[in-house]
Parts: C-alpha cells; structure tokens; sequence
C-alpha cells in the first residue's frame, strides 16, 4: 500500500484540463523510435508550472527516454528519431532552428548518479554562468550562495568553497549538482532518479529540496520508487510499454487509479 503525503501538495488541478498559462509543457503526439524499436507511443500530456510531476512505470517503460526528451538528450543517441512535439511556453523544442544549447540552458537536468566536475565547490557552481562569459567576481559569488541556499547545501559548504567538489558525501554532491543547474536559472529542472544511489538520509533531504524548487521551478522526476513518488510529486503519470496508460493528481493515482493496469502496477502486481 503507498502512503501519500499530502501535506507537502499543493492544491490539486487537473491536469488533464489546464489552461494555457498553467502549462509549462504540452507533449503532443510523441513518438520515439531506437532504430526499429518503438520506445514511446502516442505520448500526449500537459506539464503544470511551479509542480512537481512524476514519471512512474516498470523497469523498460520508457519514462527515462520520455525525460530526456525534454531537453533533447536523445539527440545524442545516433539511432533514436523523435515524432510528434513538446511545446515548451507554447515553442516546439522539436523545430527545426532551435538552439538546442539554449533550450538545455532553460531545462536543466540531474541524473542518477552524482556528477559533478573535477573543481572546487564554487567553480562547479558557476560552471555555466562561466560558459555563458559571466566573470565578474561579485555576481558570481551572489549566484554561489543563492544556488547553494537553494540546494539546501550553502550551511555546510560554505567554509569550503574552495575545496574540490569530490570532498563531498555523495549526497552533497547531487545537491551540489542540483545547485549547479539552478545556478543558470532554468524553467524547467529533470530529475533521472535523482536519489537512487543515495543512502536514505540524503534521499531525505533531497526529497524536501524537491518540495521546496517547485516554487520556483517546474520540477519532472523519473522514480522506480512508487513511494517516492507519493511523498514528493503532485502529479503522477504512469507508463506502460511506452504508452501513458494514467496521468492524474498524485493522490487519485494512487488511491483511485481508473486503469487496471494502474492498479495492478501499483498494488505490485508486475514491475
Ligand atoms: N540508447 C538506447 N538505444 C536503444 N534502446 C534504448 C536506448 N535507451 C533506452 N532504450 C530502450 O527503450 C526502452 C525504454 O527505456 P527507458 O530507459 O526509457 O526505460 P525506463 O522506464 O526509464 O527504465 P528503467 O526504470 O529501467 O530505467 C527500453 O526498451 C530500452 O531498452
């Protein structure tokens, strides 16, 4: 039985029936191919701004390719063609002429395992803003402590800035991955199982520093972890087979979910 936690929810909409000026995201008829193999099928879904949406499904179902297609990680993958469309504020991301360095500058991701750079603290922070020819020393310990504060991490590094970013826990280390992709002020931030190779604790934390980015960001997390799920999304779309079978308000799914294949992922059925 999942338990979900409705104290850190905001107030449920649905999703299926969002206005305009609540979408950050809309997937239109998305189809995703690796080579021959069809990975997504028919994928449509409105993303709310400011929530926290999960991506939910067994092992192969495609939620983590339905990610990284939001930031166009696919790209990357030499076999993998993309149709249909992701309005992002109403731009397909898909089009042709898109920037697709800037669109990832708008939607951040952080993977599985902690990735941050061979550099100090402070250098992997700034890391972007570098990139984009920011020098200037005042701006950039601003955006130092405004990211670490808002990754839930700037009280116990901040005597350490200097140090290498592998000094770190590897809890640390995915907040301080969190930081840096905050640190450029994106829309949209992607989590790929965010807290999978992380002790319980620091799953914790991480956790409530997803709750709290949602006021700021819009957040979409990849989880295995049904009661992850629960405790931290306001919406839940679950996958099957590359399809979306059911896509609600975090609660219902999980409570009352309308498809039997719904139910039977969640009651442990299969997956
Ligand atoms: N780079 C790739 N090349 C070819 N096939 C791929 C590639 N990445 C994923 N796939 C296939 O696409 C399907 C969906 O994979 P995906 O990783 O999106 O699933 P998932 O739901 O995130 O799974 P998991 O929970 O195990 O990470 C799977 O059948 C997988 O084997």
């Amino acid at each position: 039985m999942i338990t979900v936690n409705t104290e850190n929810k905001l107030d449920k909409i649905d999703v299926n029936a969002l206005s305009e000026d609540e979408i950050a995201l809309s997937i239109r008829d998305l189809d995703l191919y690796y080579g021959e193999t069809q990975a997504l099928d028919g994928i449509n879904m409105d993303i709310p701004k400011g929530r926290v949406t999960a991506f939910i499904g067994p092992s192969g179902c495609g939620k983590s390719t339905l990610l990284r297609c939001i930031n166009r990680m696919n790209d990357l993958v030499d076999t993998c063609r993309v149709d249909g469309e992701i309005l992002l504020h109403g731009d397909n991301i898909y089009d042709r002429n898109v920037d697709v360095a800037a669109l990832r500058r708008k939607v951040g991701m952080v993977f599985q395992r902690p990735n941050p750079f061979p550099k100090s603290i402070y250098e992997n922070v700034v890391y972007g803003l570098r990139l984009m020819g920011v020098n200037d020393r005042r701006t950039l310990d601003e955006v130092v402590e405004r990211s670490l504060k808002g990754a839930a991490l700037w009280n116990e590094v901040k005597d350490r800035l200097k140090e290498s970013a592998f000094s770190l826990s590897g809890g640390q280390q995915q907040r301080l991955v969190i930081a840096r992709a905050i640190a450029i002020e994106p829309e949209v931030l992607l989590l790929d199982e965010p807290t999978s190779a992380l002790d319980p604790i620091s799953t914790l934390t991480i956790e409530e520093l997803i709750t709290e980015l949602k006021s700021q960001f819009t957040v979409v997390i990849v989880t295995h972890n049904m009661q992850q799920a629960a405790r931290v999304s306001d919406q839940t779309a679950f996958l099957y087979m590359g399809k979306l079978i059911e896509y609600t308000d975090t609660n219902s799914l999980f409570t009352t979910p309308s498809m039997k294949q719904t139910e039977d992922y969640i009651t442990g059925r299969y997956g």
